[in-house]
């Protein structure tokens, strides 16, 4: 067990104590294949108490005085920013990315506690001008327990992005993590503990996604679900949920577009390219996954893209040389290698990468070498399937009509980017584009002030942004008469 892992508390963390169980499950380090260390499993019984203690905590956490609740969270936010290092470190070993990464991740959510404690004293109610003497008010009210279950690719931003907001905003939580990747979530557990959030405020379960997802969606104490993951998943939890009638947020998968025009500035789209798509090594829901590149300057874009890609250094994420950790899995390799094999196999060019290393320091971890794949088209699974890994694959365009048919010929509708310069040519594409979010000669579109969420089946709600924490409130009308 490495240092960083020996005080971390493993339990279920329940009405303010860690709660140990018989059953245990393993935590992998997929640069090392190595067992870091296990976490509780909870039973049915455990579950229901976490969400029974967030039920009776909601009144007393609804009831404390705003100022008061403010300061919980920027407490959060102080200790998070004080543990980063740690936080980082633990990230990186259970998920694998960069420890750079990771830190950025940690002090990103620092950044949504502080950022949602604040606009917790915006959300401002309204004073409708009433046809009679009476007095229209609008109040936002918490909606109560709110049921949180997050993904593994970002196992401390995934939770910061739901948890502040909903508490800011008065609810109280349970918080299902990952199974791959729960430490994250523990550490920050320890951190809610160690701010003296009262008990019953903050919960979290681990054990099997299946049985715990279930008992949410069934229970009517349970007022909002959030998830983000896959799109199947997130369907199912949104089926289950009908019989219960919850509020849902559902921040599902991706398949981003990343077009190139022909009067692009070449060396910006891909500085932007290469940060965006090997950013936590693909495995993000905004990835530009595929990239349509204008005919006319498709050769130039070539010789610029190829040599960096090749330069980027793969290895284990503590290493502090490395630019791409690991995949998650290997079934999360297979999957890349048959999108590699299905393109090739239908006359798409491997120009560099496309397999898996094997040798020497990453001999038992998870590691796919950065790739490139030209000729791409739509017989191509990868051209409608996510791709989740580090492979750009080059598909060609001659107008703007054409590309943007292409590039909204998928069931996904998260990010989209595109370089370009003509300001007639930016305003058609960000205004044809069906996503959520559009990134002009940019790629960073992921900040606490700004929405983040996606339409079509990625899914619903947003989250950051004074829209985020709206999500965790109800609005109630008051309708006064002056007898
Ligand atoms: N839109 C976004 O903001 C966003 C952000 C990050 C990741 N994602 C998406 O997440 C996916 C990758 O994450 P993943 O592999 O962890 O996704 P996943 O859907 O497999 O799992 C997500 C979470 O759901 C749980 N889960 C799995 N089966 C469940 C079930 N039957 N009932 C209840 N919970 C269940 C998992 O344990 C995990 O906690 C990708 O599709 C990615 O695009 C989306
Ligand atoms: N956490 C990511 C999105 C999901 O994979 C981001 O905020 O950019």
């Amino acid at each position: 067990m490495t240092n960083v892992m020996n005080n971390l508390n493993t339990g279920l963390y329940i009405n303010g104590k860690w709660v140990d169980t018989e059953d245990k499950k393993d935590v992998i380090n997929p640069a090392t294949g190595d067992v870091l260390t296990q976490v509780a499993q909870a039973n049915e019984t455990q579950t229901e108490d976490a969400i029974q203690a967030a039920h009776a905590a909601f009144p007393i956490w609804k009831a404390l005085e705003l100022k008061d609740r403010v300061q919980y969270l920027h407490k959060v936010a102080d200790l998070l920013e004080e543990n980063a290092d740690r936080l980082a470190e633990i990230m990186t070993l259970e998920q694998g990315k960069p420890l750079k990464e990771s830190k950025l991740e940690v002090i990103a959510g620092a950044e949504s506690f502080r950022w949602n404690a604040e606009e917790s004293r915006r959300l401002y109610g309204e004073l409708i001008p009433a046809p009679n003497n009476h007095k229209y008010e609008v109040i936002y009210e918490p909606i109560g327990v709110v049921a949180a279950i997050t993904p593994w690719n970002f196992p401390s931003g995934m939770i910061t992005r739901k948890l502040a907001p909903a508490l800011a905003a008065g609810n109280t939580v349970v918080l299902k993590p990952s199974s791959d990747t729960p430490l994250s979530a523990l550490a920050i557990f320890e951190l809610f503990e160690q701010a003296e959030f009262p008990e019953g405020v903050v919960n979290i379960v681990m054990g099997s996604s299946k049985e715990i997802g279930q008992a949410f969606t069934d229970s009517n104490i349970v007022k909002k679900l959030t998830f983000t993951g896959s799109t199947p998943i997130g369907k199912a939890l949104y089926e289950q949920s009908a019989q219960t009638l919850k509020k849902m947020s559902l921040e599902l998968g991706g398949h981003a577009p990343f077009i190139v025009n022909k009067d692009a500035d070449l060396d910006a789209a891909v500085k932007g390219l290469i940060a965006a798509k090997f950013r936590n090594n693909g495995q993000v829901c905004i990835a530009p996954n595929r990239i349509f590149v204008h005919n006319a300057i498709k050769d130039a874009f070539m010789k610029k893209l190829i040599p960096a890609v090749e330069a980027l250094k793969v290895g284990n994420g503590m290493n502090e040389d490395s630019n791409v950790g690991p995949l998650i899995r290997e079934d999360a390799i297979d999957k890349i290698k048959q999108q590699i094999i299905d393109a090739t196999d239908k006359g798409a060019t491997l120009v560099t990468g496309g397999h898996r290393l094997t040798e020497g320091e990453y001999a038992k971890g998870f590691f796919m070498q950065p790739t490139v794949l030209d000729n791409v088209n739509k017989t191509m699974d990868i051209f409608y399937e996510e791709t989740f890994g580090p492979v750009i694959p080059v598909i060609t365009f001659d107008t703007l009509e054409e590309v943007i048919e292409m590039a909204n010929d998928t069931e996904y509708g998260l990010a989209s980017y595109a370089y370009a310069n003509d300001s007639s040519a930016i305003q058609y594409i960000s205004r044809n584009l069906e996503y959520g979010m559009v990134g002009i000669n940019e790629v960073a579109i992921s900040n606490a002030e700004t929405p983040f969420g996606g339409v079509k089946h990625s899914g619903f709600g947003r989250e950051n942004s004074h829209l985020g924490i709206k999500e965790y409130v109800t609005a109630k009308f008051v309708n006064t008469k002056y007898l």
